[in-house]
This record gives C-alpha cells, sequence and structure tokens, in this order.
C-alpha cells in the first residue's frame, strides 16, 4: 500500500487561517444552533461518545452486501439499546444517540410511529397495557399502513376489519393484491407488532380506516403467526443508504384478533357491534402522521447542515485557477458563483433549524388544545406541518445533491459523504406523504380561508400564520370560482402553497431575532443570513414578485446588490458557521468535511483501502483482461 506521512495525516489543522478570520462567538453560536445550553450539552456529550465508540462505526457501509448491511444494523441497534440501558440515558440522550448513530433502523419506527400512535390514538386502558412492552422494547412495533395500490390516498385502503360480534374479535384480512401492505419500515424482517391500517366494517357496514394493533410474528421463534405472509420489499436507491431499513411487505388471510386492539380513542365498536363515535375529529386518526412530519421538519436542517458543512469546508480547502506571481491559486470559496450557489443553502440550514424549533412548539400547543378538548388550532397545524415538511424536505433533498456537485469530482466519491447522505435523505420527500400532495392540502386549507374572507357568514378573523391574509386586498377579489376550479387549478395553487410556507419560514426566521441573542457577533451573523434567506428567495422568484407587481424592476436589482453584498459579508465566518453545528468527523462521515481539512492525504488513504486495491492485479485477470490483450478472447470460456 502506498502510504502517507504521519505528520501529514495527523495534528495540523489546514483550515485554522479561515477560523482566525470570523467576527463572532462560535461557541455562543454553538447554543443558538442546539436550542440552549443544556440541549448543547447532552447533543455535545452523546456525539462524542458514539463517535469514540467502535462498535458504531460506519465507514464501511456502502462496501456491505444487503444482508451483512442488515445483520450490522440488527448488531448495532442491540448495541445501541445496551448501551442506552447500561449508562441509563435519558430519552433525550437516547433520541440523541439514536441520531448521532446515524443509520436508518427499525428502532426509528417503533420508537417514531408505532408509540406514538398508541399514545395518540389508543385509549387510557390501551396505553397501560401496550407502552411498557413497547417502551421495554419487549414488543417491537411498525406503522402499516400505506399498500401496494395507495399510499397517499388513505381512504383508499383496501384492508379490512371485520367485526366479529360472536367472538368478539376482528378479522383482518387483505382481500387484494393491491392491498397487500408495503413499505411499512420494520416490517420486512424484525417487528413483531403493526399497527394495521385496515377498513372498518361493523354489521355489513363500512366506517372508514383505523388502525388496530395485530401481532405479527411470534415472540418465542420470531416466526410469523398464522395467517400472516411477510418479507422484504427488497433494494432502493443507493448502496448501503436505506438499504439499512427492512421495509417490508405484509398479507393478512383473515388473521383474528381481540376487539381490544382497535385503537379506540377517536371512535369504539362495542361489543355488540356498535359504532360509536368520540366528540374528537377523525382526522386525529392521521395524528401520528402530524407527529411526525413535525419532527421531519426538525431533522431537515440537520441533513442540509451536515451537506452544507461539507460543502464550506471543502470549499476553503479546493484551490482552482487565479495564481499570481507563482503563489497559491484561488480558494474555490472565493468565487462569486460558488458563494451564491453555497451561501444561500448555509442560510437555509439556519432558517430551517428555526423554523423546526418554532413547530415544535406549535406541535405542543395544539397537542395541549386538544387534550382540553379545543380542536380550533387543528386545521392549521395539519397546514403547517405538511406545507413545511413538503418545503424543508424538498429544498434539503435539492441542497444536498447541490452540495455534492459544489464539490467537484470528489463530491461524487462515497468517502464524501454525499452519495449516501442524498441517498437516505431523498424519500423524505415521499414518506409521510408525497411533497406535492401534502402542498394540496395546504392549498386547500389557504383556499378554504380565503373563501371565507369577508363571508358575511363567518365572522372570524383568520389568526396565526394565516393573519396577513386580511391585509392581502386582491386575494378578496379572486374569491369566487377557486373552490369550483380547484383542480384545474391546482398546479398554480401548489406553488401559491409554496409561496405561504416560504412567507411562515422567513417570518419566523425574524420573530427569532427580535428575541435576545447573547454572544460577541451572534445576533449580526444571523441577520446577514437571514436577509441572504429571505433575498435569496426574491431574487430567485422575482418573475412572480414583477408579475404580480408587488416590487419594481428597481426593487429587484438593488435586492440583487444587497444579496452580493451579504456573501462577502459571510464568506470571513463561513467555516465558523458551520463548525458551529458542532458535528464531529465521525457524524459527518465525510473525507471532504473532516473538521482539520486535511483532504488530500485522507483522500490518498482511503482509496488504498478500497477492496478492490486488496490485490494489485484483479480477480477476473487471468479469465478476461489477458485473453483480451493476447487476442485469445474468441478462445476463451466467458
Ligand atoms: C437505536 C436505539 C434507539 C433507541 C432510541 C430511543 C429513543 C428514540 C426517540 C425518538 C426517535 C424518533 C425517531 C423518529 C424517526 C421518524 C422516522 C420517520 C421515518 C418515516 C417512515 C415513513 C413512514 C410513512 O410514510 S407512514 C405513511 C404516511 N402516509 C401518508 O403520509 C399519506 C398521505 N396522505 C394523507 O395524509 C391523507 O390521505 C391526505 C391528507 C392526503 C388526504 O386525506 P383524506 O382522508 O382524503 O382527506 P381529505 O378528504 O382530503 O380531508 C379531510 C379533511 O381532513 C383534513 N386532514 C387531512 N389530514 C389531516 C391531518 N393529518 N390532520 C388534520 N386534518 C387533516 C383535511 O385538510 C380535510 O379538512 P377539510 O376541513 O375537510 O378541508
Ligand atoms: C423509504 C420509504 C419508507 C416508507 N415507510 C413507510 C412506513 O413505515 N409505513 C407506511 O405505511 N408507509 C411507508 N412509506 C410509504 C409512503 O408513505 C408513501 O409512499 C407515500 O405516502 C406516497 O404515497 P404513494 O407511494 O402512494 O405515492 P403516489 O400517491 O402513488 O404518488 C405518485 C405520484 O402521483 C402524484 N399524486 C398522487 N395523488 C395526487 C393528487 N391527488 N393530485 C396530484 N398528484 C397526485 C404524486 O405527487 C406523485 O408524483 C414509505 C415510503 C418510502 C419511500
Amino acid at each position: 500500500m502506498e502510504g502517507v506521512g504521519e505528520e501529514e495525516m495527523e495534528g495540523v489543522d489546514h483550515l485554522a487561517h479561515e477560523r482566525n478570520k470570523s467576527e463572532f462567538d462560535v461557541d455562543a453560536m454553538k447554543i443558538v444552533w442546539a436550542g440552549s445550553p443544556h440541549a448543547f450539552d447532552v447533543s455535545d456529550r452523546i456525539s462524542k461518545l458514539v463517535a469514540s465508540d467502535p462498535g458504531f462505526r460506519k465507514d464501511n457501509r456502502s462496501t456491505l452486501s444487503r444482508k451483512e448491511l442488515f445483520k450490522n444494523t440488527l448488531r448495532k441497534a442491540a448495541y445501541a439499546w445496551k448501551t442506552i440501558v447500561d449508562l441509563r440515558l435519558s430519552e433525550e440522550e437516547a433520541a440523541k444517540l439514536r441520531f448521532y448513530v446515524d443509520e436508518p433502523a427499525f428502532t426509528d419506527l417503533h420508537w417514531g410511529m408505532f408509540i406514538p400512535a398508541i399514545k395518540g390514538q389508543g385509549t387510557e386502558e390501551q396505553q397501560q397495557k401496550w407502552l411498557p412492552l413497547a417502551y421495554k422494547m419487549q414488543i417491537i412495533g411498525c406503522y402499516a399502513q400505506t399498500e401496494l395500490g395507495h399510499g397517499s390516498n388513505v381512504q383508499g385502503l383496501e384492508t379490512t376489519a371485520t367485526f366479529d360480534s360472536q367472538t368478539d374479535e376482528f378479522i383482518i384480512h387483505s382481500p387484494t393484491l393491491t392491498s397487500s401492505k408495503w413499505w411499512p419500515g420494520g416490517l420486512g424482517k424484525v417487528a413483531t407488532h403493526a399497527i394495521a391500517y385496515a377498513r372498518l366494517i361493523v354489521g355489513g357496514r363500512e366506517h372508514g380506516v383505523h388502525g388496530f394493533i395485530v401481532q405479527l410474528r411470534s415472540l418465542e421463534d420470531h416466526s410469523p403467526l398464522l395467517g400472516i405472509t411477510v418479507g422484504d420489499i427488497g433494494m432502493k436507491f443507493g448502496n448501503g443508504a436505506y438499504n439499512t431499513m427492512d421495509n417490508g411487505v405484509l398479507q393478512f388471510d383473515h388473521v383474528r384478533i381481540p376487539r381490544n386492539q382497535m385503537l379506540m380513542r377517536v371512535s369504539q365498536v362495542t361489543c355488540e357491534g356498535k359504532y360509536k363515535q368520540s366528540d374528537v375529529p377523525r382526522q386525529l386518526v392521521y395524528g401520528t402522521m402530524v407527529y411526525v412530519r413535525q419532527t421531519i421538519v426538525a431533522d431537515a436542517s440537520c441533513a442540509l447542515s451536515r451537506a452544507v458543512c461539507i460543502a464550506t469546508r471543502y470549499s476553503a480547502v479546493r484551490r482552482q485557477f487565479g495564481s499570481q506571481n507563482g503563489g497559491p491559486e484561488t480558494q474555490v470559496i472565493d468565487y462569486k458563483t460558488q458563494q451564491s450557489r453555497l451561501f444561500p443553502l448555509l442560510a437555509s440550514a439556519y432558517a430551517f433549524r428555526f423554523i423546526g424549533e418554532w413547530l415544535k412548539w406549535l406541535y405542543a400547543d395544539v397537542t395541549q388544545r386538544l387534550q382540553a378538548n379545543d380542536f380550533s388550532t387543528l386545521p392549521e397545524a395539519h397546514a403547517c406541518t405538511a406545507g413545511l415538511k413538503s418545503l424543508t424536505t424538498t429544498a434539503t433533498a435539492d441542497g444536498i445533491e447541490e452540495c455534492r456537485k459544489l464539490c467537484g469530482g470528489h463530491g461524487y466519491l462515497c468517502s464524501s459523504g454525499l452519495p449516501e447522505l442524498f441517498a437516505v435523505y431523498v424519500p423524505a420527500c415521499t414518506y409521510e406523504g408525497d411533497n406535492t400532495v401534502l402542498l394540496l392540502q395546504v392549498a386547500r386549507f389557504l383556499m378554504k380561508t380565503v373563501s371565507q374572507l369577508g363571508s358575511r357568514l363567518s365572522s372570524k378573523k383568520p389568526v396565526g400564520t394565516i393573519a396577513y391574509m386580511t391585509r392581502v386586498e386582491h386575494l378578496m377579489q379572486c374569491r369566487c370560482g377557486v373552490q369550483r376550479g380547484f383542480a384545474e387549478l391546482s398546479a398554480d395553487l401548489v406553488e401559491a402553497a409554496v409561496a405561504h410556507c416560504q412567507l411562515i419560514v422567513v417570518s419566523k426566521f425574524i420573530e427569532k431575532l427580535q428575541q435576545e441573542i447573547p454572544g460577541k457577533g451572534v445576533k449580526q451573523q444571523l441577520e446577514v443570513l437571514c436577509n441572504i434567506y429571505a433575498l435569496f428567495l426574491l431574487h430567485k422568484h422575482q418573475g412572480d414578485f414583477l408579475s404580480t407587481g408587488c416590487i419594481t424592476p428597481k426593487h429587484a436589482a438593488l435586492a440583487n446588490d444587497e444579496l452580493r453584498s451579504l456573501y462577502s459579508q459571510v464568506r470571513p465566518n463561513a467555516i465558523a458557521l458551520v463548525d458551529a453545528f458542532n458535528y464531529t468527523d465521525h457524524y459527518l462521515g465525510s473525507i471532504l468535511g473532516c473538521y482539520d481539512g486535511n483532504v488530500y492525504p485522507k483522500l490518498y488513504e482511503a482509496a488504498w483501502k478500497d477492496p478492490l486495491n486488496e490485490s494489485v492485479v484483479p480477480d477476473g485477470y487471468h479469465l478476461y483482461i489477458r485473453p483480451l490483450l493476447k487476442q485469445e478472447i474468441r478462445t476463451a470460456r466467458l
């Protein structure tokens, strides 16, 4: 193997000159990014714990076969659980551990959907029975909603749950091929239980889709129970990536479960076969999706900031062209084109961090209200979680890909960390609701609000995130007809929904800046980023702003000038602004993004570790290369 000098690998901070340029208190910014001194402490401690433990190694994922990869994920999940139990980690610390382990696994669905579904849709009694088992992982659950034939259209699901009053049971059945459950994570090989969604039929009458707790596998030997056919749906996009997850297929053949395994907070079936609806809205059946959409928004800033951190550090290391008198070439981060692609993403990472924080607050608020039977803010919470999930995941997936391109050729190497990050992240644009389908929900909410504006029947004034609508006069003029023409106008309405969500992100960023933010220069940096975020959007969509007369061409030109000046202000602080994410090299998983910027020796070293380089002459030489070179190819047995 070709070696690299030890001194070249260790100890020298190649980005020190960049760090010295920064004009603000990076440690104070770390606290702002984390959310509080306590959150910073937890995050910092747990990230270091994971990074220093060889049990959580992840640099070999792209070279493992699916079976090896999956087994390794099982080992890591078990090891993570042991660490959590041995160290008596709190729920907050355990969640951080899962985050820094950085490997999609069945545990995500168990903790992220199965448990929340029982908490949100189960009765007190059901919670008391199932949650202790789930918390100790004595049962492992998944969320089985989507089917082969229907994902977005939840009301179109075909699985049936027919009540049998003779035995006080439900019969869960998959009547068609397209009714096979398809996609649920953790289902393929691990889950012992599922929250399965099915059309409820009582006394021959249908009552829509409801959730049921169904045992799938034996707790003794893990074999599927009678009537259950279950397996993995196969390889997904990218090597490694989301293939650590066992997304599954499941068919029920008249599987019987006790009546008390229907989640009965929203509606109940009595032993006499009576269907009763409680006074909570039916939409609460969709509550788990609202919860997860909110966590996805909070996570978007993590994925985007990770890609931005890699691209920013590498852009400061990489030099191309511009050498004067034999001096060093220009750092690519100094090119205005690089800045105009990179810095809006840096600003977006911060913007999404704060919108995630705000959405958590909104979710906590609506949860509290629901408990007190106040359902008034549910439509807004649904529109915000759906819309912001769509906006942030689309921008993050696109942003990760842009960061890969910002790293030139080396960004295409797995060792840059970017291909895997993209492959793991991009399904977020589809799961928990296809992003376009979710924007249509926002559009529907907006149109409903518009149609009520000025209506004599509605005395309610729009509040919260739609309060601005009363100030937009021409909305009043386009009230008529929109409800009738919804499908025809849907492509335009989706654009309106995106604009509405962008407005929320910008206004919450501005609100954040109205708070006291300690630390030298921290607030000023955030103001620069906030202005970049807003002006970049204005620049990108200037056609819309100009055509609607919201701005003049002069405004548009001024905005562009200002944007360029803001990029110059960010430039000296760029490295410190990504250092503030406080990511370990383990978490980043990228040679291009390593803290010390010592990129080239590490790339060189890593190349020699590739399995192809285990032998100098490759396997297959004698069979395929030599006969070719010797012109013996026609006689060779291929
Ligand atoms: C290693 C060890 C670790 C140990 C760790 C320990 C601790 C760990 C702690 C935490 C870990 C947390 C981990 C989290 C990780 C999360 C991972 C996530 C992975 C994601 C996997 C993916 C899962 C999925 O994809 S699940 C399936 C999702 N499916 C969908 O999203 C389907 C999308 N479709 C829909 O939502 C709906 O069908 C629809 C909204 C598109 C349309 O519905 P429909 O019934 O047709 O309704 P419609 O007639 O249009 O509307 C009726 C009215 O209802 C309103 N409405 C619709 N939806 C909602 C809602 N959700 N809430 C409120 N209201 C709603 C709608 O607007 C209508 O209102 P209107 O007034 O009548 O207009
Ligand atoms: C990695 C991954 C993990 C998943 N995990 C789970 C899980 O754990 N549990 C679970 O139950 N499900 C899971 N899913 C399924 C996921 O929730 C669905 O795939 C998702 O909701 C999209 O539904 P669909 O596949 O039916 O897409 P479709 O609705 O078929 O979308 C296809 C196209 O049609 C468009 N479209 C659909 N409806 C409309 C409309 N009304 N108007 C305009 N355009 C429309 C969409 O925009 C899209 O372009 C997972 C999916 C993935 C990819």
